[in-house]
């Protein structure tokens, strides 16, 4: 564990969103946080001991990878294709792997399932479609509880988007209670923090003092690059941005991969694995290293774009998700954004846990009724919970 529960990491932060939402009952306790997101990589799992208002510790984290005929099935129901039967027995295997996640990681920790509060279950995104009201994360709440035996919250985007918002992104409320646990006071110089999420597709969370943190979907991750490597390498990364590094980038590709109507909207706003997928066709004739090299620039250069729709150009960016492992794309971001732009590991933050530690943190929050979603993150109308509860 990188810290005991009793020497609090974050001792000073303020609760998010408000101190004065902290009631005299809020019990720091652990909580694991499950993620498998839209890369289809696997399962993080991460243990954190929070109220779900500060974080006091990180435990151990763990990340278990899809074996290859999960990684296929679920590319099979992407859009809810398929039918219910496939989609029902891929829920089964899907949910036993993050119980085996679960397993592991307590074992690691040397906790029993009694000692958790609650499992952040987020499950796997098969289709997102906030505009007609529809989300769908994958992964059978019930069964998990039964074989934890322990409380689950599962289902975290429904409640969101069927209210009017973007289900996603969800962890700004975990950015921001980090943020505010730092003493950013002679460390950094005055100005707005981005925190930069680059999984599949990207997201970022604004953050400017006295002010709500704005959140959205910048544009692509790495999953057009991910289906461009496994296309032309027949493995699905473009391992340590090796192939983009040599590859020259395609302007007229780039021009009219930004021209898509997603980056002229306002947010909030937010995006399925597959929404540039068609479009990301005009970079076929290329060669794969040129391809690479084009795909990582239009993540770049959306998340150069997504400084229009903030109040403030960010001072500096801290970069989560294993986008951060790519060094030709982390050199390309600092390139184009001209600030800062380090991985959150300077922060002392895991980057590869973060998301799996933000669901612990978000079913602590449902556990006490307290907001996930706010209109400037999902655009929900007023700040709400959600997520459902199944207990053992
Ligand atoms: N060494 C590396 N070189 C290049 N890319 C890497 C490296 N390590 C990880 N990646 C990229 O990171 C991806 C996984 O990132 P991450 O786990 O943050 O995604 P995710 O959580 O599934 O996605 P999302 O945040 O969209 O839900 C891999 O698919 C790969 O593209
Ligand atoms: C629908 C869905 O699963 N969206 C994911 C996806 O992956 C990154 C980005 O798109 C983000 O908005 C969201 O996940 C993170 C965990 C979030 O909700 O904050």
């Amino acid at each position: 564990m990188t810290a005991a529960a009793a020497s609090p990491v974050f001792s000073s932060a303020p609760a998010a969103p408000s101190a004065s939402d902290v009631p005299e009952s809020a019990v720091s306790r652990w909580a694991v946080g499950l993620m498998s997101g839209t890369s289809l990589d696997g399962v993080d799992a991460a243990l954190i001991h929070s109220d779900g208002r500060t974080v006091r510790a990180f435990g151990p984290a763990r990340t278990c990878p899809y074996p290859p005929e999960l990684r296929e099935a679920v590319r099979a129901i992407l859009g809810e294709r398929g039918g219910e039967e496939a989609i029902a027995a891929v829920e089964r295997t899907l949910t036993d792997i993050h119980a085996e996640a679960v397993e592991d990681l307590l074992a690691a920790a040397g906790l029993t399932a009694r000692q958790v509060a609650v499992v952040g279950f987020h499950g796997q995104t098969i289709n997102h479609r906030p505009q007609e009201r529809h989300t769908r994360q994958i992964g059978d709440g019930a069964r998990l509880a039964a074989r934890l035996g322990c409380p689950v919250v599962y289902d975290f985007r429904t409640a969101d988007v069927k209210a009017g918002g973007q289900g996603a992104p969800l962890v700004p409320v975990y950015h921001q209670a980090l943020c505010a646990g730092q003493d950013h006071a002679g460390q950094d110089a005055p100005g707005v923090t981005a925190v930069l999420n680059i999984g599949g597709v990207a997201n970022v969370t604004v953050l400017a003092a006295g002010q709500a943190p704005l959140a959205f979907d910048t544009g692509p991750g790495n999953a057009l690059l991910d289906d461009w490597a496994l296309r032309h390498t027949g493995v699905a990364v473009d391992r340590d941005g090796a192939l983009a590094r040599q590859g020259q980038v395609d302007a007229a590709a780039l021009g009219r991969l930004m021209a898509h109507p997603y980056f002229s909207r306002r947010p909030p706003k937010s995006l399925d694995r597959d929404d540039f997928a068609a479009l990301a066709r005009c970079v076929d004739g290329l060669s794969a290293a040129d391809g690479a090299a084009t795909l990582a620039a239009f993540t770049v250069e959306a998340c150069a774009t997504a400084r229009d729709w903030m109040p403030q150009a960010p001072a500096r960016w801290l970069v989560c998700g294993g986008g951060r492992h790519n060094p030709t794309l982390m050199a390309a971001l600092r390139q184009r954004l001209a600030v800062p732009v380090e991985p959150v590991e300077s922060r002392g933050w895991d980057g590869d846990a973060l998301e799996a530690q933000a669901f612990a943190f978000l079913a602590l929050r449902h556990l006490d009724g307290l907001p996930q979603t706010f209109p400037e993150t999902t655009g929900c109308p007023a700040p709400m919970t959600g997520g459902r509860l199944a207990l053992p």
